[in-house]
């Protein structure tokens, strides 16, 4: 499927790392390195803009790597970025560690998964279906 992107900033296009990754990895596009101390949080700019076709979007998560070694995540992992939405990728990001994390220009931050997803019709009722589970969750069916 070809996407429509602008590409603003100083780094090629995101690109998958293997023939068969699910995600792109984001790049920061930053004048200079930015540092982020414990719990802090920043928007990084991409410098990227698409047009995702309608029925698809994309989620930014988090790189397992910086979230193991440096306690780096995406706040709001996964970020929703909608079909019809036409400004800037940012990456939401926030330093879970308690030492400060330095973001270097380039960097590859976060990644980005394109999904298909459905608009729901709600259709009203009074009552619904019965099943198994019925309202049973949060651990009901034990642990082994
Ligand atoms: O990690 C993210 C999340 C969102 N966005 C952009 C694309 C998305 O389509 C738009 C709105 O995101 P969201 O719906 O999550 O934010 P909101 O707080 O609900 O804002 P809005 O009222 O604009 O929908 O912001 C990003 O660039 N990065
Ligand atoms: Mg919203």
């Amino acid at each position: 499927m070809s996407v429509k992107i602008i590409n603003q900033s100083k780094h090629p296009l995101p690109s998958y790392q293997t023939e068969h990754s699910a995600g792109m990895d984001l790049r920061a596009n930053l004048e200079t390195s930015l540092t982020l101390q414990p719990l802090q949080r920043v928007l990084v700019p991409t410098g990227l803009f698409m047009e995702l076709p309608e029925g698809y979007e994309a989620q930014i998560r988090p790189r397992s790597g910086l979230a193991f070694k440096h306690g780096l995540t995406v706040l709001n992992s996964p970020g929703t970025i909608d079909a019809d939405y036409r400004g800037e990728i940012k990456v939401l990001l926030i330093n879970l560690s308690d030492t400060p994390f330095i973001v270097e220009n380039g960097e590859r931050i976060a990644q980005m998964i394109v999904a298909p997803y459905q608009q729901v019709r709600w259709q009203l009722a009074e009552e619904l279906t019965d099943t198994t589970r019925g309202t049973g969750g949060y651990g009901s069916t034990g642990k082994s």
